[in-house]
């Protein structure tokens, strides 16, 4: 069911000290900061030759990562997504396999203006995974 993998999300305390650290340190290819209200999420995409390293940084008083940084306040890698072919029927698949799908199992429209659901971490490895309809 899942396909490749699309990105890897890093949580970062700093925005623009870790866009800056890819671009000079490491020469990534780095985009400009998106901010994703519906997500309560600042990213970052780095676009690599074989996938893409997302940057993510709290967005309004909500948002799903702040516990994830004040856990671990130098960062850390939050989530992986994998491309679906079909978001509904991966969902419907997963909760029938007593999965939890998060945010009420309704997908919403992810940073690259496709459908996205997230799985609950302790479900899959300590693992928070992204899928995003292609
Ligand atoms: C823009 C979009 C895109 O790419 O298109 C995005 O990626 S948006 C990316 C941001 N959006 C999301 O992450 C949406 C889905 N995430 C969520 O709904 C939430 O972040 C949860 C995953 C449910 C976690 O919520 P919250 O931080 O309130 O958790 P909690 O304190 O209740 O934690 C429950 C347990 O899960 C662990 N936990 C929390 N976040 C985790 C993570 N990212 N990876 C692994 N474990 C994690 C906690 O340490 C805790 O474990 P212990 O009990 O053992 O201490
Ligand atoms: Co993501």
């Amino acid at each position: 069911m899942i396909g490749r993998l699309n990105h890897v999300a890093i949580a970062v305390p700093d925005l623009d000290a870790a866009s800056a650290q890819y671009r000079t340190m490491l020469g990534a290819d780095v985009g400009a900061p998106q901010d994703e209200p519906d997500h309560g999420v600042t990213v970052v995409f780095i676009t690599l030759p074989n996938t893409k390293i997302e940057l993510l940084y709290p967005l309004g008083d909500a948002s799903p990562i702040q516990g994830f940084l004040d856990k671990n306040p130098s960062g850390g890698i939050h989530h992986i997504c994998y491309e679906v072919d079909d978001i509904l029927a991966a969902r419907d698949h997963l909760l029938a396999e007593g999965a939890r799908v998060l945010g009420g199992g309704e997908p919403k429209i992810g940073a690259h203006g496709k459908p996205v659901l997230f799985l609950h971490p302790k479900d899959f490895n300590g693992c928070l995974i992204e899928l995003e309809q292609v």
